[in-house]
């Protein structure tokens, strides 16, 4: 993905991009439930990490003594500037991580970490520099309740179907899925988008009414566009 790409659909928010997904007739796309745990936006390409329901008999405390287990080795191989994106089915009891798995990943210049379950650690996790989202907390350790088996497949994550190399991108209110054949469209049409929505804020701040206004009419575009050439 072009470094221009990534970085407008980082600068737009994820209420712009899903309305330009929506425009596009794509509605599944915002991780419900998926909340920030850092104050940092995040644009970058999927590399996912699929769990399903742990067995007692197989996820016990010493499978970490394999450096190859799934996990550990999704977080050793997701390649610079990738989000690393965990399918916990939706499932919070235990963690999918914890914060020295997402200060490795911080240090080999991930992109973000993403779940749809939980993470432990979450105060110390708060202090990284790394955009991360997850539903919550929980202290639990991932196989209490979950077993690591495919790194890079398609995933369900918060009930979005996500492929890998799709861009993930995070701002306050949560992570939006951009399939990657869109995202250049997407991006272009969601900075054009904040631009005119930014004039329009002004022109509502000034007590102009909603309608003629926003959704802008032919005469209110006609002065958008004046104005933009003109400054
Ligand atoms: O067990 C885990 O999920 C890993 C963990 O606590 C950490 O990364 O600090
Ligand atoms: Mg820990």
């Amino acid at each position: 993905m072009d470094a221009r790409t990534l970085d407008l659909l980082k600068q737009a928010s994820t209420a712009t991009i899903s309305t330009q997904l929506l425009s596009r007739g794509l509605r599944n796309t915002f991780l419900h439930g998926v909340k920030p745990l850092t104050d940092r936006r995040m644009a970058g390409p999927a590399f996912t990490l699929r769990y399903i329901p742990a067995r007692e008999d197989l996820d016990v405390l010493s499978v970490y003594q394999d450096y190859d287990h799934p996990q550990r080795k999704a977080v050793e191989t997701v390649p610079e500037g990738h989000v690393l994106v965990m399918d916990c089915r939706g499932q919070g009891r235990a963690a999918s991580a914890g914060a020295i798995l997402a200060k490795r990943l911080e240090v080999r210049g991930a992109g973000g970490l993403v779940t749809d379950g939980t993470l432990r650690d979450t105060p110390a996790i708060e202090t990284l520099d790394l955009p991360v989202y997850a539903q919550g907390a929980s202290p639990l350790t991932n196989l209490a309740q979950h077993h690591a088996v495919d790194i890079n497949v398609p995933i369900g994550c918060a009930e979005v179907a996500i492929y890998p190399g799709d861009i993930l991108v995070g701002d306050g209110e949560g992570v939006v899925c951009v399939p990657q054949e869109l995202a250049t469209e997407v991006a272009e049409a969601a900075y054009e988008q904040e631009r005119l929505e930014e004039w329009i804020a002004a022109e509502i701040a000034t007590g102009k009414p909603l309608r003629g206004t926003y959704p802008p009419d032919r005469t209110t575009l006609e002065r958008y566009h004046q104005q933009r050439t003109s400054g």
